[in-house]
């Protein structure tokens, strides 16, 4: 009955056998209140006077207190477990999405992700609090209830215990076809967030194309799918819900009917029949109130078994490997390096290179050659599939080595800006720079103007929601950082200048350029006249290094950088 699912969770062995205990007391003051309402009306009848009636009538009362005081305690310790256990869940996910990288974001897509970090675990706290409250209430209360109601007059215990199991087939009947219709509808809604936000980022693009409209439309169609399965769903659940109290009602009628003929025939005294009549509609509530709030629990589970798919994603623990900071006698050897993205034949085959200390190192490649991918591997969001990594001596299996990155600065073509000032966005490595240092870094990437356009200055806000920014000025910070922190001497720039009009591409290069000196720097481009500036260069073609070397000697050789050459002049 309890869902396999939540009985990895902590501490929920402890929360069910206090569940289950607090039912049990439940049904004791479910018992005592019918029993001493019936007591006293009975002796009324006989005749007794009013005033001969206050204790039971007093027993009664404090039946129905202790009754709604078990279940407030019930909701308190469900509702502090349920907010505890989502506040877990959301913290465990956050730590696998951060762990996993980008790869996982872009597997699951970035609106699925947030819609289940923030939406789907406030639908597993609700499911937690009301499947766990429910169950344990309907394994307990029905059956200590049938009990006494067996022990008063076997007849109706038979026919109530009779119509127990034939509801619950017919619950269960009902609850697979709402869970088909609940998955479809949680499908269509992991669906929707991920066009919903997959539209919102390219809105500009959309625009520009004059596609709005129609991605409009469309993000229409996907609402109104998501509209007709919630919608088919509600359906099957007001269905089961009142076909349910249909036929429980019947039972009870059935069952005062019976009771009501055997008063008039003389064969059961008023007391039992009264007692009975009381109990019944609290046998049947468990069962109703779990199927009521059944079908509101499905998303919950839906959302429970996503979270644990993602949960589940392996972790490949790496044995951390201490590494020295990277200096000018450094080494850094690659060899046989093999890449694939899932579902993909290789991406990246048989790399061998090496890089030695403060040494500048171009890739350059056509369009969807692999720079990007290497890029990422290098700096530890991707994990190769084989490859010989030897850094100071050290053999490693992937870049993804807290020591290698705390060394990394990164530098892609759009680097993000965070919803922060801009002070806190230029001292993103060092949050502890002095606002003189900020201002030199300010200075050196050429971002004064910017710094005298702003209302607050530096402590304006930026970003997302914020004051917007140009490419090239997004640029500019993402190299001030770099100025900023000069302990980390691994520079990896992927295509940061690839958006950017040509004169401020040739304004930032002079101001990129001195910041690269005294690092390792692997920069990756299709734009040829970065090559002049590079120690060695690495030509990438479908996925291989077809030739490295220097540049002179790359033009000595007239192969496939002096092609790949002449092939980007002529686009
Ligand atoms: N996340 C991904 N999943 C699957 N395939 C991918 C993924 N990212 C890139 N690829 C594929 O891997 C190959 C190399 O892509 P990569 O982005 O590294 O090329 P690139 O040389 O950087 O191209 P560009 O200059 O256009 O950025 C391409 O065929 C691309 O389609």
């Amino acid at each position: 009955m309890i869902d396999k699912k939540l009985l990895t969770f902590p501490r929920i062995r402890l929360v069910l056998v206090l569940l289950l205990g607090l039912a049990g007391l439940q049904a004791a003051s479910i018992l005592g209140q019918a029993c001493f309402l019936a007591k006293a009306i009975t002796d009324l009848w006989a005749g007794q006077a009013l005033s001969e009636q206050w204790q039971w009538i007093g027993f009664f009362v404090l039946c129905y207190l202790l009754r709604h005081l078990i279940l407030w305690r019930k909701e308190d310790l469900l509702d502090s477990y349920s907010r505890q256990q989502a506040q877990r869940l959301r913290q465990e996910l956050l730590s696998k999405v951060f762990e996993q990288g980008p790869s996982l974001i872009q597997g699951q897509g970035t609106g699925n992700v947030t819609t289940m970090a923030l939406e789907g675990i406030d639908q597993v706290e609700k499911y937690l609090r009301l499947i766990l409250a429910k169950s344990t209430t309907m394994m307990v209360v029905p059956w200590l209830i049938l009990a006494v109601i067996w022990y008063l007059d076997w007849r109706s215990g038979v026919f109530l215990l009779i119509i127990y199991p034939l509801i619950v087939i017919f619950m269960i009947v009902l609850g697979y076809a709402a869970q088909a219709k609940a998955d479809r509808q949680y499908h269509t809604y992991q669906l929707l967030s991920n066009h919903f936000v997959d539209s919102l980022r390219g809105i500009d693009t959309l625009k520009y194309l004059g596609l709005s409209q129609r991605y409009a439309r469309s993000i229409f169609k996907t609402s109104e799918r998501f509209r007709r399965a919630t919608m088919s769903t509600l359906k099957v659940a007001i269905l089961s819900t009142f076909a349910l109290d249909f036929f429980t009602t019947l039972s009870i009628a059935v069952v005062a009917v019976l009771l009501g003929i055997r008063l008039v025939d003389g064969t059961i005294l008023l007391f039992p029949a009264l007692t009975i009549l009381t109990l019944s509609p609290d046998y049947f509530l468990p069962i109703r109130d779990f199927s009521n709030d059944y079908h509101a629990t499905l998303d919950g589970k839906n959302a429970l078994t996503a979270i644990n798919q993602i949960l589940a994603v392996k972790t490949t623990e790496i044995t951390k490997v201490s590494l020295p900071a990277w200096n000018d006698q450094s080494q850094l050897t690659i060899s046989q390096l093999d890449f694939a993205y899932p579902q993909q034949s290789k991406s990246l085959q048989q790399l061998n290179f090496q890089a030695i200390g403060f040494q500048k190192i171009g890739i350059i490649g056509l369009s969807g050659s692999g720079k990007s991918t290497l890029i990422n591997l290098l700096g530890g969001f991707l994990k190769p599939q084989s490859a010989q990594i030897k850094i100071a001596g050290q053999e490693l299996a992937s870049f993804a080595q807290p020591d290698w990155q705390r060394q990394l600065i990164y530098i892609p073509q759009n680097p993000y800006i965070f919803r922060a000032s801009l002070r806190d966005n230029i001292a993103f490595y060092q949050p502890q720079a002095t606002t003189a240092q900020v201002e030199q870094a300010v200075k050196v990437v050429g971002l004064e103007r910017l710094v005298a356009q702003l209302p607050a200055g530096l402590d304006t806000q930026i970003g997302e929601g914020a004051r917007a920014l140009s490419g090239g000025q997004a640029q500019r910070i993402a190299l001030a950082r770099a100025f900023l922190d000069q302990s980390r001497k691994i520079l990896l720039f992927d295509e940061p200048t690839a958006h950017l009009d040509i004169e401020t591409e040739v304004e930032l290069k002079e101001r990129m350029l001195p910041l690269m000196t005294d690092h390792l720097v692997f920069f990756a481009t299709h734009r040829l006249h970065w090559m002049q500036e590079m120690d060695w260069i690495l030509v990438i073609d479908q996925g291989k290094i077809v030739e490295q070397g220097t540049l002179a000697q790359l033009q000595q050789q007239h192969g496939a950088f002096v092609q790949l050459s002449r092939s980007l002049r002529s686009v």
